[in-house]
């Protein structure tokens, strides 16, 4: 969610990374084209290929359909990106991403999708989910939040750390009990304010959470909690461990079942190709054989000098900044890069 500390946390687990001996530097990928100062270093930054405010304008958009519509536009450069970042993978252990501030803006558009399935399955891929844990005490906005990681893990079906952040400010062990204890969370949920109505009843919030609080006991089963503070550094180590073992389960789980989609996707894509070739064919001897002039015309010259039209040379405008720093460089946040994409044309919708 907006200000849990994703990036105080991408900050802090960069710095552990290099602290490591041997140091072990990421690669860091800023998706958030609205920020105005990240407080590291990012190898590939979106802002480098696309102006946020320059959009919003040409496009006449809000705040919030100024990010969607820049991340749409990124991703459609997203492959290259992708090869930047394969080609460092046998040098780099880990390649973070950090996501724009507006949660939905990339677990429910398209492009957050095509990202999370281009990278998930190139490479052992886990989804951290930092929760604000000093703003997620009241049992309502816990249980929104649990909801909200529910989806986003059902939808990406990758493994998931829920990394409860701030612990500086507020232990997050009343949120391990809750998750543990169905129990303690139902007199949590009892003894705030607002559980009853005017003639004792249960309020619909009331009810509502208590139904939903059984469902997630089931999907608290697969996730892995860990307690951190961003600003202290405790628990990173943890986190970690988290992240390792999650890539065991990524190859154990994952990866087979993605496989299996993969196959059966080509499988039915092969058949509908075969068809509508075959009906093609079928079309172009019927006319053919109506207008043999016509067809006759219509033969392709290989001499005709199309040979050199190839668009695998469109423009490259993914700037990969580890090629004149190194990999995952944090520094002070004063020496952001000028956005610089003048003259670039995005395809308008429609
Ligand atoms: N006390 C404390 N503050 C933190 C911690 N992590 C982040 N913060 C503070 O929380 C605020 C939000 O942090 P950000 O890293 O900007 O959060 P974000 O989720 O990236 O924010 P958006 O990109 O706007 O969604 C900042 O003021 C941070 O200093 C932490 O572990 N402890």
């Amino acid at each position: 969610m907006a200000g849990a500390g994703k990036s105080t946390f991408v900050q802090r687990i960069n710095s552990y990374l290099h602290s490591q001996d041997p140091p072990s530097p990421p690669y860091v990928l800023n998706l958030d084209p609205a920020v105005s100062n990240t407080p590291f270093e990012p190898n590939i930054d979106i802002r480098d290929t696309v102006d946020y405010h320059k959009v919003m304008k040409e496009y006449n958009l809000g705040p919030n359909g100024g990010i969607l519509t820049a991340l749409n536009l990124f991703t459609t450069k997203f492959d290259q990106v992708l090869d930047i970042v394969e080609k460092r993978a046998d040098t780099v252990d880990y390649i973070i991403l950090d996501t724009p501030g507006q949660i939905e803006i990339f677990t429910w558009s398209a492009s957050g999708a095509i990202i999370t399935d281009a990278v998930a399955s190139s490479l052992p891929t886990v989804v951290a989910y930092v929760i604000d844990t000093p703003r997620t005490t009241a049992p309502a906005t816990f249980m929104s939040n649990m909801l909200y990681a529910c989806s986003i893990l059902y939808k990406t079906k990758l493994p998931f750390i829920l990394v409860f952040n701030k612990t500086d400010v507020r232990p997050h062990d009343f949120a391990v009990e809750w998750m543990h204890d169905f129990e303690a969370f139902q007199a949590a949920l009892a003894s705030h304010q607002g559980t009853t109505d005017d003639e004792g009843e249960p309020t619909y919030m009331n009810s509502l959470m208590n139904s939903m609080s059984l469902v997630l006991d089931e999907f608290y089963k697969h996730l892995t909690t860990v307690g951190v503070s961003s600003m202290t550094g405790a628990g990173v180590k943890e986190f970690f461990e988290a992240v390792d073992a999650s890539r065991a389960e990524y190859e154990r789980e994952y990866l087979p079942e993605l496989q299996r989609a993969r196959e059966a996707r080509e499988k039915k894509l092969g058949a509908m190709k075969e068809e509508s070739l075959s009906r093609f064919m079928k079309d172009l001897a019927v006319d053919r054989e109506r207008h043999p002039a016509a067809a006759e015309a219509d033969r392709w010259d290989p001499q005709d000098g199309n040979e050199d039209e190839d668009d695998d040379d469109l423009d490259v405008n993914i700037v990969d900044r580890s090629e004149d720093a190194w990999p995952g460089q944090y520094i002070d946040v004063t020496r952001m890069r000028p956005r610089n994409d003048e003259g670039m044309a995005w395809p308008r919708p429609g």
